[in-house]
């Protein structure tokens, strides 16, 4: 096993005190026991993570989009040309893209970090800069084991400096044209799923791409699968900088008690492997929503996260996440808001 102990601090459970005052603050606000179904259970959650009832509502929510290139676009496994991964980045910067306008909807900011290239904007910072683009993962090694001990570190820096600036609540959102390969072979090789029950059409390819995707995910999966159980070896071999760096954003949130709304199948794979990690990491998770990618449904199951939102969605960039976010807020202001039998003068209920 690779050593991994120094990278991360250990994960403490969010507070199990708070989440039981919160059960018991439904208990007197004015609505019928349990009929805010969810948002009460989601409520709770928000407040044993921030380790007060009744919660606050989110002062800072921040999304940040991990962009990297992917070795293994070049060989026809998107319907996209592997240079759309830095025009995306130049429009999400620009505020064009999805991730952007549905953020302004919910409140929350977007920050891009480009993995590949030294940004030219606040993200810069040389050290972010692990790799231009991860090798074929097919044939070759995605990143040396060194690469991936720092795009884990940049992902964990990153997320110190979100939650040093403020931010309350985290999303990671993913570019990177190719990546629903890799993201596919963590997954089918950590839940042991056939390659043609995992992937998924990515950006849209025809009958050919999905079956060029197919077969590269089996020669993936074939050289990912002797090191199923060590995490760092795993991103070495089948991950890629922006992967490695989301699973380090992932799990340092957790360190840090900060709640995070996961995206669709390239973040989930990310926290599988930081799942796999980190002992705890995913109680401070919850999931956005289901994406129409197979292999998301079969991380999902594997982490024990029932999704909020089916929207028939397949974008990434966090956009799940994002429109998931106004139901966390709605959990956070019923609780917090909401009048009491007592305060309002409602009778409670009959014996
Ligand atoms: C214009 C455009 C915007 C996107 N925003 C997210 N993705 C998403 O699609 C890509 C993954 O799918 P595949 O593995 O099939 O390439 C990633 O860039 C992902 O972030 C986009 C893709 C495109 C083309
Ligand atoms: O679910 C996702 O994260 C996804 C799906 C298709 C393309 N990019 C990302």
């Amino acid at each position: 096993m690779t050593d991994t102990a120094p990278l991360f601090d250990p994960v403490d459970p969010p507070d199990a005190a708070v989440a039981r005052q919160a059960r018991e603050r439904q208990a007197s606000l004015t609505k019928p026991a349990g009929s805010l179904g969810r948002l009460e259970t989601l409520g709770a959650w928000v407040a044993s993570c921030q380790g007060v009832c009744p919660p606050r509502p989110f002062e800072r929510a921040r999304v940040v989009v991990f962009a990297g290139d992917h070795g293994v676009a070049r060989h026809g496994v998107s319907a996209y040309p592997p240079e759309v991964t830095a025009q995306m980045v130049a429009n999400i910067r620009a505020g064009g893209a999805a991730v952007n306008a549905l953020a302004a909807v919910a409140g929350a900011t977007v920050r891009v970090v480009d993995m590949a290239v030294d940004a030219d904007t606040d993200d810069a910072v040389s050290d972010r800069k692990v790799r231009r683009s991860s090798g074929s993962i097919d044939r070759e090694d995605a990143l040396t084991e060194d690469e991936v001990r720092a795009a884990l570190a940049a992902g964990k820096a990153i997320a110190d400096e979100e939650i040093d600036g403020g931010a309350d609540l985290l999303i990671a959102g993913d570019m990177g044209i190719g990546n629903t390969t890799p993201a596919t072979v963590l997954i089918a090789a950590i839940t042991t799923t056939e390659p043609v029950a995992a992937v998924g059409r990515g950006t849209g390819v025809d009958d050919a791409g999905w079956m060029r995707k197919t077969a590269a995910v089996r020669d993936a999966m074939r050289r990912a699968r002797p090191v199923v159980k060590d995490p760092v070896a795993l991103l070495r071999t089948s991950g890629g900088a922006d992967l490695a760096a989301m699973t380090g954003f992932l799990i340092q949130a957790a360190v840090r008690r900060t709640p995070v709304v996961l995206d669709g199948l390239v973040v989930s794979a990310a926290a599988l492997v930081a799942h796999d990690l980190s002992v705890g990491a995913s109680a401070w998770w919850v999931a956005g929503h289901r994406s129409t990618e197979p292999a998301h449904s079969l991380a999902l199951a594997h982490l024990r996260l029932e999704p909020l939102l089916e929207m028939s969605m397949r974008l990434g960039e966090g956009s799940g996440a994002v429109v998931a976010l106004p139901i966390l807020s709605g959990a956070v202001a019923t609780l917090a808001e909401m009048a009491t039998f007592d305060d309002a003068g409602v009778s409670t209920r009959d014996a």
